[in-house]
């Protein structure tokens, strides 16, 4: 089909699905009391990860037609495509293999043997870090790194190294850093000796703002210390496919750890941008979340759409967003070590989701990805949770549930669950006018209180979600569970019919911040807006 048929059978596809929807007379209360084999009919596992997505607006003939829809838009081809290495991302023109950056066995390609190297020397690296054979200026062994990097050079590894926090090694402790407010590098070195801490330039580009004022930065605090020129390659690494800028920096050819154009900076967890995990748990850790990974990557290229854990979720958002006009969905792990989840999901998500043209760059005219925003429960249940059950927007949610205890602390575990399972019962269920009044006279108050106080606490229900199990928080589950959001993202960019892969929209925020600080030191251009210019005065 040529792409001109594809946006046209998208067109006619979402109204088909509009109409559907129009006709939907269901409650989820319904689906469940009419069918009680729903879970069973509406439930999936893979790769050690369970999907519940029977709380859904889903019925069978619904499913039937979004993989109609999926099937129409190749989206087995173009999974296909993604991982033998053809050049999805269309718009800068390459590949986007992070598929391949956690292969198995023998590197049997070009790109699986450079990635193979880079695993040598990543090993290697942490080997002399850990066994303390790589030395600070003054002949101590490191004890601190900080990782320096912002957005894929950040979220990923610092989500995944809290995460795994039983596998941390006593002799090392991993920092990181992101943003140029200098309160973020000055507070992290502050309890820091430089005698005893390297650092890790994160940077695909090497051109980042933010990356290169803080590094500059900690390069001065290892100067100041007492550090040399020359010793300063004890102190900085970097990972960049920017080798000279990285050199020019300083940084010695052998230190530096290569990432490639076929990696996107929101999938570069799995490379050498993974390097603090490597360096908090060691090799065997980051190997067992590669073949979580890699096992989550071997479903997405075999399961039946239909039983393909990804494309699910993918073709639910879709349902939702075409035809249910939901702006926002929601992430709630219930795990306290994920708590960096929903910021790593935004930026997979909203920087590959949030365009408005297609693949041949003609506009949309349907909306593609929405907000997604979250935190970890149970937290969220005292605070934004109310909006979830009583708010006017409609939100489907995910919850992430990890079934063994995560602590000594098995009793609050099991609290923990119940929380979990109540929230997306209540979301299901609600609460009737009817109930809402009765509870209030049981209370008692009188018939007229708890008629004009029953509105305020009835409870509309009928919230859809999904709920994931891991069986536990260890590595190999961690790795599945993001490349089944990666994998979804990446099908949802199909569905939607976009390239998921480029993120052009951050560069003109990044063009201006530079032009208004070069001109706050000379004359500020007449021609820009008086708010922009009121506030340079203000501020600069
Ligand atoms: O790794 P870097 O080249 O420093 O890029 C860091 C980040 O900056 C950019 O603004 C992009 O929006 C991100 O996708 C990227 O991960």
């Amino acid at each position: 089909m040529t792409s001109e048929t594809l946006a046209l059978s998208r067109a006619a596809a979402i109204r088909q699905l509009q109409a559907h929807f129009e006709e939907q007379k269901w409650s989820l209360r319904e689906l469940f009391a009419t069918d009680p084999q729903r879970v069973e009919n509406f439930s999936c596992e893979a790769a050690g990860i369970y999907l519940d997505f029977s709380k859904n607006h889903l019925r069978q003939d619904t499913l039937q037609l979004l993989i109609d829809y999926a099937e129409e838009q190749n989206l087995n081809s173009k999974i296909s495509a993604l991982l033998s290495g053809a050049s999805i991302n269309n718009t800068e023109r390459r590949p986007a293999l992070h598929t391949a950056l956690r292969f198995q066995g023998d590197a049997k390609t070009e790109h699986e043997r450079a990635v193979a190297d880079c695993r040598v020397q990543m090993q290697r690296f942490a080997n002399k870090v850990h066994s303390k054979e790589w030395l600070g200026f003054n002949g101590k062994p490191i004890r601190h790194i900080v990782n320096i990097g912002i957005g894929g050079s950040d979220l990923g590894p610092r989500m995944v190294v809290e995460a795994l926090t039983p596998w941390h090694r006593d002799s090392i402790h991993v920092h990181f850093v992101a943003n140029i407010d200098g309160a973020d590098l000055s507070d992290t070195l502050e309890d820091l000796n430089p005698e005893e801490t390297l650092f890790i330039i994160a940077s695909k580009s090497f051109s980042t703002l933010e990356t290169r004022e803080n590094a500059l930065s900690a390069r001065r605090w290892i100067l100041a210390a007492g550090s040399n020129e020359k010793q300063l390659a004890q102190h900085f690494v970097a990972v960049s496919s920017n080798i000279v800028a990285a050199q020019d920096f300083g940084i010695t050819p052998e230190n530096i750890f290569p990432i490639w154009d076929w990696v996107g900076g929101r999938y570069s967890l799995w490379s050498a941008i993974g390097l603090p995990i490597i360096l908090a748990c060691g090799y065997s850790v980051y190997k067992a979340l590669l073949a979580g990974a890699h096992s989550m990557d071997n479903h997405f290229a075999q399961a039946p759409l239909q039983e393909n854990l990804p494309v699910l979720l993918a073709l639910i958002q879709f349902w939702y967003r075409q035809c249910w006009s939901t702006k926002s969905q929601v992430v709630l792990p219930y795990a306290q070590r994920l708590s960096k989840f929903p910021a790593w999901m935004q930026q997979l998500d909203m920087e590959s989701l949030g365009k408005s043209v297609d693949r041949d760059g003609k506009p949309l005219g349907y909306p593609s990805g929405g907000v997604v925003w979250g935190a970890e429960g149970t937290n969220g249940q005292h605070s934004f949770h109310q909006l979830l059950h009583q708010g006017t927007d409609l939100i489907p949610a995910d919850f992430i549930a990890i079934k063994q205890p995560t602590s000594e602390l098995h009793e609050q575990h099991r609290w923990l669950l119940a929380c979990c399972i109540s929230q997306s019962q209540a979301l299901l269920r609600g609460k009737s006018l009817h109930d809402a009044r009765q509870e209030l006279e049981e209370a008692g108050y009188t018939h007229r209180e708890a008629h004009s106080l029953a509105p305020h606490k009835a409870i509309p229900g009928n919230r859809p979600s999904n709920t994931l199990i891991l069986e536990k928080l260890d590595p190999h589950h961690l790795g599945a569970l993001l490349a089944l959001y990666e994998h979804k993202v990446f099908s949802s960019g199909c569905l939607l019919g976009i390239n998921p892969f480029d993120q052009w929209g951050v560069e003109l925020g990044k063009q201006l911040s530079s032009q208004i600080y070069q001109s706050a030191e000379a004359a500020i251009p007449e021609n820009w807006d008086s708010s922009t210019r009121s506030l340079m005065e203000k501020l600069l």
